[in-house]
């Protein structure tokens, strides 16, 4: 399916944001665009987008708006804050909200929509900053099936697969979930890349055993030698990693389901948060556990 110049509005530029965007661009879409900081939206326009001057004015213009914000309170303030979404709705206007935020925050923003006539779908994305350049993003969509169905070449332009997961909360759902297991992953293989180097392990050999057994997954094998390196430049933010943790948390606790795992995964994200490595990619928990490690050898060494 091509685009048929369809118009699009498209809110937030970070780091998923601005590719995504440019794939609408490059698929022959017709986008808009608005974010906060201004400098972001003047490089789209050079590659031929518009820019809105509010959220509000974007959905004014566009028959459908995407949105890919930061965190929950984000994607309240620009749906429901002074110009915002909703104020630019109109009956058969479509807001797809992209941002991974818990169901009930997306549940306000489809409540708020609909009581304006509008249709609303969330669509949380699996898949980082690279397959969000290279259009291979997963994408789990919940909410206004009529929506989904004319949203479809846009999601084609951005992403590889599609799901269509029901009723609103399915989607927010669904990745919440997913980034948990990744979480937890991650925590897990950052703790093992330091108990090796402890034990006088090879890292580099502990990465190939890895690759080449049942556990070898591709997030080991791209992240890993950086790791090794000390280098985490930002794909998925740290402090985005810790977000999807609580979300996903809060989710367990309201359906009573035991996560002791992800309880203490998300433990060390907030520990890296809190040594100021929030902006650096999710991998940097690796850092929080190297700075456990040189604290209990100071503490060694002060007892001694
Ligand atoms: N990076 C990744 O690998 C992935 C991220 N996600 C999810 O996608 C969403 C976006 O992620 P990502 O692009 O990495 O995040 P970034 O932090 O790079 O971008 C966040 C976006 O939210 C905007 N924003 C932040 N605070 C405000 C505010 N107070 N008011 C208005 N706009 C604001 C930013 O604007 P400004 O430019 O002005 O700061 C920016 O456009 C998050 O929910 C994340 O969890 C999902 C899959 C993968
Ligand atoms: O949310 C992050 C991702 O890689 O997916």
């Amino acid at each position: 399916m091509g685009s048929d110049g369809m118009d699009v509005g498209f809110l937030g530029l970070g780091i998923m944001g601005i590719a995504m965007a440019r794939n609408l661009l490059k698929r022959g879409f017709k986008v808009t665009v608005w974010n906060r900081s201004p400098a972001k939206c003047e490089e789209l326009a050079k590659e031929g987008a518009s820019i809105g001057s509010s959220p509000a004015d974007v959905v004014k213009k566009c028959p459908i708006t995407i949105a890919m914000l930061a965190d929950p309170s984000v994607a309240l303030s620009v749906a429901l804050g002074p110009d915002g979404v909703v104020e630019g709705i109109s009956p058969g206007k479509g807001y797809v909200d992209m941002s991974t935020v818990d169901s009930g925050t997306s549940s306000r923003i489809a409540e708020a929509v609909a009581a304006k006539g509008g249709d609303f779908l969330e669509a949380p994305v699996s898949g980082s900053k690279q397959p969000a350049e290279m259009a291979t993003l997963i994408i789990l969509a919940a909410g206004s099936k009529s929506l989904f169905d004319k949203v479809r070449p846009a999601f084609d332009a951005m992403g590889k697969k599609s799901f269509y997961l029901n009723d609103v909360g399915g989607g927010a759902k669904m990745k919440l979930v997913v980034n948990m297991i990744m979480g937890s992953m991650m925590a897990a293989f950052s703790e093992g890349l330091s108990l090796a180097d402890k034990a006088g392990l090879s890292q580099q050999t502990l990465l190939e055993v890895l690759e080449l057994g049942a556990m070898g997954n591709p997030m080991f094998k791209m992240k890993g030698p950086s790791m090794i390196d000390g280098k985490y430049t930002t794909a998925f933010p740290l402090k985005h990693q810790q977000k999807d943790m609580r979300l996903a948390l809060a989710l367990g606790d309201e359906l009573a389901q035991s996560m002791p795992v992800a309880a203490a995964a998300n433990e060390t994200y907030k520990k890296a948060r809190s040594l100021g490595l929030g902006d650096q990619d999710f991998s940097a928990v690796h850092q929080a556990l190297a700075h456990e490690a040189a604290n209990a050898s100071d503490s060694a060494k002060a007892a001694a």
